[in-house]
């Protein structure tokens, strides 16, 4: 088989199915018991379905209490909170949590629980039977990038932070809810897992089409992931909500201005994304293919290395055409330090991917961690310097200089001599 992959951009997507509901909030406002001051005023939101919406701002400022009141952790002092035609604030408020899905920083996984049990919680509650809930897991896993038979029966201390965190995803969508709210999810990992979650997050939501409302400290972040982004500042008040966009060209108050800051120089960026930038195509191998087949099919295609994948697609290693021809079969070595970056990372983590690693060029997967091609730093650059020449002139400076320092510094590990390739440093 020709694993060739088009380097051409992913066509427009279809239209989204979304199984989400609209959010919207009334009047509401949150006094805690023996503060002056309410810690939500008044406010007054409304969130489309199917749409991801961060919240951020400075501390203290009522994010959370916002968040937590759509679920009802929190009761709100007064107004009301609709979920689709729902007033949740009149419903049981236990019954309504099993129907939101949660998500807290670490996972806030039973530590004595396997995996499996964990996801399975709400069903369980909810009845299921045990086919269906086994069934609705293993998808579950699947989705958010675990492979069940590896993963379903361990217990989170055995695994990663990252890892964790996707198992708190899972079990938060187990039982189908049409609204998952996440507070601070990515929080408490590095800042390379951080992408990858983000980039997961993105995909599943494209695939599921859920309300999600994320709770971050992370402006970059929030441009990121959110569809919109509300800003507030202390008492809940909205300073701005608006597109990620919009918010970076057009803040609405000076407080905006001011908490975008330079962040949005930097910020600017994120709202780039790989899928806008073409991709170089790569040639695919299998563990096992004659070497020599290999080397044949690559050179066929001008390519000086090429790209070991699993059964799925997804990438193990990359090795040169010099490398392959070292072995007659191509090796299962797994190499756990590729630059791989999701169609929905931004340009900024691209560039992130690539200076962690020491390489001159990226890896481009899809939603589920397939190859579909590959992204050189020039490729990158070139689209930054075209941006901060559009509408930040004044970021000019200190990006390309970021930019053009660290290409100094890095040496191509794996794609260096003959085996840069198109996708490889200029
Ligand atoms: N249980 C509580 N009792 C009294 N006051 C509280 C309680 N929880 C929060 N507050 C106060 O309400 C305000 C809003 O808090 P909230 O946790 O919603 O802010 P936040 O924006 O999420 O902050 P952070 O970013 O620091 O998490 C703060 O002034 C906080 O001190």
């Amino acid at each position: 088989m020709t694993d060739e992959v088009s380097g051409a951009p992913a066509a427009p997507a279809p239209d989204r199915t979304v199984t989400g509901a609209s959010i919207r909030l009334d009047s509401v406002v949150k006094r805690y018991k023996g503060q002056d001051r309410p810690a939500v005023a008044r406010l007054d939101l409304e969130i489309e379905a199917g749409e991801i919406v961060a919240f951020v701002g400075p501390s203290g400022c009522g994010k959370t209490t916002t968040l937590k009141m759509i679920n009802r952790l929190i009761e709100p002092t007064e107004g009301r909170i609709f979920i689709g035609d729902r007033d949740v604030t009149r419903e049981d408020p236990d019954k309504l949590r099993q129907s939101i899905g949660y998500v807290i920083q670490s996972g806030g996984l039973f530590p004595h629980w396997t995996v499996a049990k964990n996801v399975g919680a709400i069903p369980r509650v909810l009845g299921w039977d045990k086919k269906r809930i086994a069934e609705r897991t293993e998808y579950l896993l699947d989705l958010v990038g675990l492979d069940p038979a590896t993963f379903a029966d361990r217990l989170p201390k055995d695994m990663s932070g990252g890892q964790q965190q996707r198992v708190g995803v899972a079990r938060a969508l187990a039982a189908d809810p049409p609204v998952l709210l996440m507070d601070e999810p990515f929080g408490a990992v590095d800042p390379i897992t951080r992408v990858r979650l983000q980039d997961s997050l993105i995909a599943i939501q494209h695939e599921l089409g859920k309300t999600i409302v994320i709770v971050t400290h992370d402006f970059e972040e929030a441009t990121k992931l959110g569809d919109k982004v509300l800003i507030l500042s202390e008492g809940g008040h909205v300073e701005q909500y608006a597109r990620p966009e919009e918010i970076l060209t057009a803040p609405a108050t000076p407080f905006v201005e001011e908490f975008v800051g330079s962040g949005a120089k930097l910020a600017y960026l994120t709202v780039s994304r790989v899928r806008d930038v073409e991709v170089d195509e790569v040639i695919t191998a299998r563990v096992g293919e004659s070497s020599a087949a290999v080397i044949q099919r690559a050179k066929a295609a001008n390519q000086t290395w090429v790209v070991v994948v699993d059964g799925e697609g997804r990438p193990r290693s990359w090795p040169t055409l010099a490398e392959l021809a070292s072995k007659s079969e191509v090796s299962d070595f797994l190499d756990r330090r590729l630059p791989v970056v999701a169609r929905s990372s931004t340009l900024n983590d691209a560039l992130d991917a690539m200076l962690a690693t020491s390489q001159g060029a990226a890896l481009v997967t899809d939603g589920r961690g397939a190859v579909v091609g590959s992204l050189g730093i020039g490729s990158v650059t070139e689209v930054i310097r075209t941006k901060l020449a559009e509408g930040q002139p004044e970021a000019e400076d200190s990006y390309t200089s970021y930019v053009d320092g660290a290409v100094s510094a890095p040496t191509p590990v794996v794609a260096a001599d003959e085996g840069a390739g198109s996708a490889g440093p200029s």
